[in-house]
């Protein structure tokens, strides 16, 4: 592809899924190739997701956010426009809006002429509307390679694998790491159809036949053999944007925290949240608060519920009898948002046990705090293997292997075994990898490097 004859400039259309959880990667990945001159970004949002997305994107006289339309959807709410914002039984239907919007994104592309559209896994639609207009199409994964490879490894099949099958990891497949029965039972959602339309699998697969190219948000150095796997898989070329580290917020940390996080030792509280958009259970969050309570240790927990319930009458409801009695002076509970990359910074902290979202284990990688995962749906389980069994960086809590049920006990042993015992051998390897890739994350010449690649490989796509 050549750029424009006189600016020489390289227009870049993003359009992310309506999920915080991918609109981030595109912002990070934006803000990254805008600090370059000669790169025009235009950034499709639903009209609902403007203002955030606002605080979010560096704004550059060559940066613009395109408010789109949402199509209005039986069942789906008005206003309604990303998956944090609709209930458990709605959220399938932002697809069939997103999926409406065709002659919308056509007519759009038409007018704004950029050079390549990068988007999102569910928009399988946009590579032909792409090449239609003499458009280059590029498929953003904001999934690891491992997530991807493992998905990759289906590429083939006429019908779904079954439980058994995704269990064991296939021929060629790099590494041994595969899935527990309940892990299985969650990766078969992918194949699963709502509403009538594609499932995630098939949406996937005519994003990546139709494409010019495939972008991953990771590095040969994080993920070299599953990259490779996914490369033989797809038969498409890979581009890398090397490893991103989510820009730290600006300001200053809440001062009720602060003054409740300065009251403990160094290093001594555990930090538990489960991201933007992970929901535990009743009974997850019993034992995982009963777990927190029987390490002794001061914790801040964050729990949050679905849009469509009161997160005050749930955390009543499902936290144990008298729990915040008895740890009253020792553990906090919260619900909503925090700013979790200050709280990870903050030098009390000194446990994380997470979902293992992607961004949420590079925040602790790049601070000093120690990784417990409780990976509970999705790539969460494929980050974590990488985390525990690959980097060797942290530790899972332990799960039963049909239903992935936790006891307290398990909580307890998982963060005991990176906090309390830390003179073993497993321990001591633990922190001597996280200070390994904590470097390699914050190396910024590595970074640089990969971004300067990446915009050539755009430029000669
Ligand atoms: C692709 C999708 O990303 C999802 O990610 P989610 O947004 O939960 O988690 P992270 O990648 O850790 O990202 C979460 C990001 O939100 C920030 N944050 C979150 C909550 C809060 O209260 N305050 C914060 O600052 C946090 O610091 C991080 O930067 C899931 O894994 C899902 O499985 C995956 O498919």
């Amino acid at each position: 592809m050549s750029t424009d004859e006189n600016s020489n400039e390289l227009h870049l259309v993003m359009f992310p899924f309506l999920a915080f959880g991918h609109i981030s990667p595109f912002v990070q990945l934006s803000n990254k190739l805008s600090s370059y001159s000669g790169i025009r970004i235009s950034f499709l949002a639903a009209s609902a997701n403007v203002r955030r997305i606002e605080t979010m994107l560096n704004r550059t006289a060559a940066t613009q956010i395109i408010p789109l339309t949402l199509p209005h959807v039986d069942g789906l709410p008005e206003g309604v426009e990303n998956t944090a914002d609709t209930s458990p039984a709605t959220v399938e239907l932002l697809k069939v809006a997103l999926d409406l919007m065709q002659p919308q994104i056509k007519n759009l592309l038409t007018h704004l002429k950029p050079h390549i559209v990068i988007f999102d896994f569910a928009q399988s639609w946009l590579p032909p509307i792409a090449t239609e207009l003499g458009i280059k199409s590029v498929c953003f994964s904001v999934f690891l390679g491992i997530a991807i490879a493992y998905v990759t490894a289906c590429i083939g099949r006429n019908i779904p694998p079954t439980i058994e099958e995704v269990t064991n990891p296939p021929p060629g497949f790099p590494g041994t790491i595969g899935f527990r029965t309940f892990e299985a039972s969650d990766f078969l959602y992918i194949f699963t159809s709502f509403h009538g339309t594609p499932s995630v699998f098939d949406r996937l697969m005519k994003c990546f036949n139709g494409c010019d190219a495939i972008l991953m948000k990771s590095c040969t150095e994080m993920e070299g053999p599953y990259l490779d796997y996914i490369t033989k898989q797809v038969n498409k070329p890979l581009l890398l944007i090397g490893p991103v580290v989510p820009e730290p917020y600006s300001g200053e940390l809440d001062q009720t925290w602060t003054n409740w996080l300065t009251h403990f030792p160094a290093r001594s509280v555990i930090y538990c949240s489960f991201g933007s958009e992970t929901f535990l259970t009743d009974d997850q969050i019993t034992e995982l608060a009963l777990g927190l309570e029987l390490t002794g240790l001061p914790f801040f927990l964050v729990l949050n519920f679905p849009a469509n319930l009161d997160s005050s009458v749930e955390l009543k409801r499902t936290l144990p009898r008298g729990f915040m009695e008895r740890v009253k002076g020792k553990g906090v509970v919260h619900s909503g948002w925090v700013q979790q990359r200050h709280i990870l910074a903050h030098e009390s902290v000194g446990c994380y046990v997470c979902h293992a979202g992607f961004s949420s284990v590079i925040e602790a990688l790049v601070n000093d705090c120690q990784l417990v995962m409780l990976p509970l749906k999705g790539d969460q389980f494929m980050n974590s293997k990488l985390m525990a069994m690959d980097w060797k960086v942290g530790v899972e809590v332990n799960r039963r292997d049909e239903d992935g049920y936790f006891g307290k006990e398990d909580v307890f042993e998982a963060v005991k075994s990176v906090m309390m015992e830390t003179e073993t051998e497993v321990a001591k390897s633990i922190r001597e990898n996280h200070k390994k890739w904590k470097g390699f994350l914050q190396n910024d010449e590595i970074q640089k490097k990969y971004i300067i690649d990446l915009v050539k490989d755009l430029k000669t796509l």
